[in-house]
């Protein structure tokens, strides 16, 4: 929906041509209950001045621009899926106006998580690696799983596969899987974390969670959680074949916020998993 009608919630995309940014922009025009109220690219961007919907041959008359300002003024929401330092400047702005911020953005540090949860104290925000609903209910299963398999010395690794032009590593989903399970086994993942072997690694620590990442193509997200016990071995995968889950999962959040004044929420809470 680009025109305005009173109930519509007007939502702003940031890193309009990005890959995400195209599935946002597609899934608001298609909601019904949205309207595409700005789209905003970085200083320097082809993009700027075009159309947010030419990708798709349509005209909305939301041009692409640049001053993340002048395009919150016109937004209750902004769906942020940028880079951790574009999202950082996009949410002072936000909490200044008191726009509701949508944070898909992964490879966060934890002094920008600090940051983040300054902020949401005076603009509501949802923070989540993964906007997926299948992902977040394995999330669910993987606490279930890490608290009935905590006893019997079950080694846990996590294994995941994106696209080639992922910057980070591991993916925000894998690192959110591993704080799932460490606090399901009343552990902190920092404590347990290896993200590295090469060379003589010497034997398997116990207790350790492990990670792999691969890189390639044009996987959109693959995550698997094994349990290697001995004589048995358990698998929790979610594989991505679309980036449409990862854009609805974002309009559920938008529209969660539109209840919301200031605070910091996950998808849990939007999918009433907690
Ligand atoms: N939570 C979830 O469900 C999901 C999270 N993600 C995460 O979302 C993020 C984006 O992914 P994806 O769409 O594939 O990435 P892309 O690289 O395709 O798009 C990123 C967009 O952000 C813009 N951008 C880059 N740096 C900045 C900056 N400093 N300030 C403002 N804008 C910037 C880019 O502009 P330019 O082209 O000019 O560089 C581009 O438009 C990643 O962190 C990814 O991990 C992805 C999918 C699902
Ligand atoms: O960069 C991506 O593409 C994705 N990033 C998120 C992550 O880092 O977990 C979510 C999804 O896996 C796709």
């Amino acid at each position: 929906m680009t025109a305005s009608s009173p109930s519509s919630l007007r939502v702003a995309i940031a890193g309009a041509s990005g890959r995400m940014g195209h599935m946002l922009i597609e899934a608001v025009l298609a909601s019904g209950d949205c309207q595409l109220a700005a789209a905003l690219d970085q200083p320097g961007s082809p993009g700027l001045g075009q159309d947010a919907a030419a990708f798709l041959g349509k005209a909305t008359g939301v041009l692409i621009e640049s001053d993340v300002r002048t395009a919150l003024a016109k937004a209750d929401v902004l769906i942020d899926f940028t880079r951790p330092e574009g999202t950082l400047a996009h949410l002072a702005v936000a909490a200044e106006l008191g726009v509701k911020l949508v944070i898909g953005t992964t490879g966060f540090s934890d002094a920008q998580k600090a940051e983040i949860a300054v902020h949401a104290q005076k603009t509501a925000v949802i923070l989540s690696p993964n906007m997926s609903v299948g992902v977040n209910v394995t999330f669910k299963l993987l606490e279930m799983a890490a608290k009935a398999l905590q006893e019997g010395g079950y080694d846990i690794e996590i294994i995941e596969a994106h696209h080639k032009h992922k910057v980070d590593a591991p993916s925000g989903t894998a690192l959110k899987m591993g704080e799932v399970i460490a606090e399901a086994q009343g552990t902190q993942l920092a404590d347990r974390a290896v993200y590295e072997r090469f060379g003589h690694t010497g034997e398997r620590k116990p207790d350790t969670i492990g990670f792999a990442t691969v890189r390639g193509g044009d996987i959109v997200g693959d995550h698997t959680v094994l349990f290697a016990g001995t004589g048995e071995r358990v698998e929790i995968s979610h594989k991505s074949s679309s980036r449409a889950g990862y854009a609805q999962g974002s309009l559920r959040a938008a529209r969660f916020l539109a209840g919301k004044t200031s605070g910091q929420f996950d998808m849990f809470d939007v999918l009433s998993l907690r």
